[in-house]
């Protein structure tokens, strides 16, 4: 979407797509702030702002941002130096991104229109002004690996036939918006005059760069992998220990230049895999990753692309609200924060709550406005499972992991507080960063609980819609995060996949079948891995017969992979979507959107029900040598082969948590399985046997006699008057944990 961004930016900008002005000015304010190279572990990466607030009113920095450049030329491998090409001066170009997709958006003007014309409850009052000032900072643009939330519902999805999500109507052409817009341009257009300037001078410099290297000369074949450096000299530049940044650089773009061109630029006797470990090894060293992430990641696209997608992680994605359609509309915050000295603009048609900042005067997480929950930040990727779930009034919607709330509080603007919205959070304290939002922004149809959320249904099923945005490793939220680069290991890549699945199971089963409205169940994560996303979409397809993909809805994104690295999806993950922060300049993100058909398997009363932390345990406890590998797979597939949690480890694993789960109980694990932890073997049993049994044997819980408000359900001390632990069908069923809801909100 969109087109593309300058070239000296190096990344599509779609976001702001839609006034080029814009997006040169903020090109201008980039190079004021324009960071140093980051490097492995460089706190400096950590700098993408939650609240890019200054203290003392001074100016917020602007979201997007900056483009690393390595910052100082080391000594240089001698070896290296005269068997690469002539090194660039300094190695700061990005290779032109792909051109990215214009879907989605029509960039002629700007789009004010409101989620809705109705009068939003509560214009600013002194009462809105009592948010939880702790809410400040919980928004999930502050959580590593964690997103927020949400966007809006201008998408029904109660058929799976995709409708547009985004309509057609336009600017209203009213005084009121031109001066709006005059006031956004009035304050751009300053600085895009010393843009111009800069632009031209930068041209100049890159024109002088390009004539002393040979890249983009094609006749010339790089000479890249370090043969002609002997062992004394690889000694002696291992000896200097510090990269040489601009060498890198270079040789990173040289053996791009190959890998896309093998037959015609490849050296004699060096192969595809050998220019494929170098290149890794040196997007390791120059951006910061761990080996085995960046050769993770780099196998996601092709090497140009893959450059696009690290350099892309180098910079900050554009700082977005989302309007609480619950107390404001769009156009009239707009106004408001303008006046208040910030500069924005719609992020574009495809929503119609999202407003980009491009520069403000005022803390944005400290404005009345916010502090009255009149808006949220969130990150534009974030808006996207909601979206995909468009939940509708008056249904009955489960947030499984929800903290600190940003898209269950979407979820409950698309709802207009009608119905009814259980927002689970295994982990307490986020819990109450999630209660915070929902009282700050206004929300009064939902119901905060805190349990491992695979132990849903078991708390509580027959839900409408169900979203699962699932813990994650965070591989789509580098910019923001830049442990990730280093603290994820093969382990992490085996135990979220696992406790994905496991969720993901407990997401399905958790849903009416039989659902007027709904039957949907969106699973999304901030990760851009395959074992993450398609790989588990992929089991719970294999392990739920009950549910089918359908579209998400979403009019733009990357398909799924229906195939990786020798591993074949199912056909339909094509209409799962990916997203890319060198793509759509949005974090890293993947959605993907079932409907339920048909009931589950019996006993399915929860995925697995034992702790986290057992999990890890267990996983702790598999066959994985010192290289991550696990033996036993090696055994089947040879060494290197693709990491996949397969059917029977799973199953192996699920066994042994349920076995540990038992004793904990007191239960013995060996007496009959018919009495307790039924669904070890009934997960044996052939799924499609198990789906044609009569609805009558299945433990799904009875869908509420009308869709009224769970909360009502409740006493004042949060326990339910009606057992909200009763699974499907299975009246002995108790909540497996003590915890309970909170009950957050009365009705109105
Ligand atoms: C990606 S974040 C959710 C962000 C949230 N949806 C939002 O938009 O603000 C993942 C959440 O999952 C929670 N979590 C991790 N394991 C869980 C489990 N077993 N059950 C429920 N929640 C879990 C984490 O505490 C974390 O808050």
């Amino acid at each position: 979407m969109g087109k593309g961004r300058s070239k000296h930016q190096g990344l599509p900008d779609p976001i702001e797509m839609y006034h080029p002005h814009l997006a040169k000015k903020r090109k201008v304010d980039d190079e004021d702030e324009k960071p140093s190279k980051r490097k492995r572990g460089d706190k400096k990466s950590k700098a993408a702002p939650v609240v890019p607030e200054k203290k003392n009113g001074k100016a917020v920095k602007q979201a997007n941002g900056t483009k690393s450049k390595p910052t100082a030329t080391l000594p240089t491998k001698k070896g290296a130096k005269e068997s690469a090409p002539k090194p660039k001066a300094n190695g700061k170009k990005a290779p032109p991104p792909p051109s990215d997709s214009d879907e989605g958006s029509d960039d002629d003007d700007m789009e004010w229109e409101d989620e809705d014309d109705e009068v939003p409850q509560g214009k600013l009052s002194a009462a809105d002004f009592m948010g939880s000032s702790d809410d400040e900072g919980l928004d999930s643009n502050d959580e590593p690996n964690l997103d927020s939330d949400s966007e809006n519902s201008v998408y029904d999805s109660g058929d799976d036939e995709a409708r547009p999500i985004f309509s057609d109507d336009d600017l209203s052409g009213s005084d009121a918006e031109e001066q709006l817009t005059a006031a956004n341009i009035a304050g751009l257009t300053r600085k895009l005059d010393l843009q111009i300037a800069q632009e031209a001078e930068e041209a100049e410099a890159e024109f002088q760069e390009q004539i002393t290297t040979n890249i983009g000369t094609d006749e010339v074949k790089p000479f890249v992998i370090g043969a002609a450096t002997s062992e004394e000299d690889a000694a002696k530049s291992l000896a200097s220990l510090t990269p040489d940044l601009a060498l890198l650089r270079t040789r990173i773009n040289d053996v791009v230049r190959v890998l896309e061109d093998f037959s015609n630029l490849c050296e004699a006797g060096r192969s595809r895999t050998d220019y494929t470990d170098q290149i890794i090894s040196d997007i390791s060293a120059y951006y910061g990753y761990s080996p085995y992430l960046a050769e993770k990641l780099f196998h996601l696209f092709s090497p140009s692309e893959a450059l696009s997608f690290f350099e892309a992680n180098e910079t900050p994605r554009p700082l977005v609200i989302r309007t609480n359609t619950l107390k404001t509309h769009r156009r009239d915050l707009a106004q408001v924060l303008i006046n208040r000295g910030v500069t924005l603009e719609p992020i574009g048609k495809w929503s119609k709550v999202g407003l980009q900042v491009f520069e403000s005067q005022v803390p944005l997480g400290a404005t009345p406005e916010y502090l009255a929950g009149h808006y949220i930040l969130q990150a534009a990727s974030s808006f996207l499972p909601v979206m995909a779930l468009a939940p509708q009034e008056n249904e009955r919607c489960l947030d499984m992991a929800a903290a600190p709330g940003g898209k269950t509080t979407y979820m409950a603007a698309l709802m207009k507080n009608t119905g009814c919205i259980f927002a689970n959070d295994a982990n307490k304290n986020r819990a109450k960063g999630l209660i915070g939002n929902i009282h700050r922004l206004g929300v009064k149809n939902t119901i905060v609980c805190n349990y491992d959320a695979r132990e849903f249904p078991k708390v509580i099923g027959g839900f409408d819609r169900v979203l699962l945005d699932a813990p994650c490793s965070g591989t789509g939220v580098i910019a923001k995060d830049a442990s990730v680069k280093t603290n994820k290991t093969d382990k992490d890549f085996l135990k979220l996949p696992h406790l994905q699945k496991q969720l993901l199971l407990a997401a399905i089963d958790s849903v009416d079948h039989n659902s007027k409205t709904g039957g949907y169940i969106v699973y999304s994560t901030c990760s851009v891995t395959v074992e993450e996303n398609e790989g588990v979409v992929e089991y719970a397809l294999k392990k739920r017969p009950n549910v089918k993909l359908v579209d998400t809805g979403l009019t733009f994104g990357v398909e799924g992979f229906v195939s990786f690295r020798g591993k074949t999806f199912n056909e339909k993950m094509k209409m799962t979507r990916r997203y890319y922060p060198h793509k759509y300049n949005v974090d890293g993100f993947y959605v993907a959107k079932f409907r339920k058909v048909g009931p589950s398997p019996v006993g399915t009363t929860s995925a697995v029900p034992e702790d986290v932390e057992e999990v890890e345990q267990e996983i702790g406890a598999m066959d994985i040598d010192e290289e991550g590998n696990d033996k036993e797979k090696e055994k089947k597939e040879g060494p290197g082969a693709f990491d996949w949690s397969e059917d029977e480890e799973d199953k192996e694993m699920m066994e042994k948590s349920l076995r540990r789960y038992k004793r904990r109980k007191g239960i013995d694990p060996r007496a009959d399985p018919s009495k307790a932890g039924t669904k070890a073997k009934k997960e044996e049993a052939p799924e499609e046997d198990k789906i044609q049994k009569p609805e009558s044997k299945k433990p799904e819980s009875k869908k509420p006699e009308s869709k009224k408000p769970e909360s009502k359900k409740l006493d004042d001390e949060g326990k339910g008057k009606e057992k909200p632990a009763k699974a499907k069908g299975d009246k002995k069923d108790k909540p497996a944990k003590s915890k309970g809801f909170v009950r957050v909100s009365k009705k109105a």
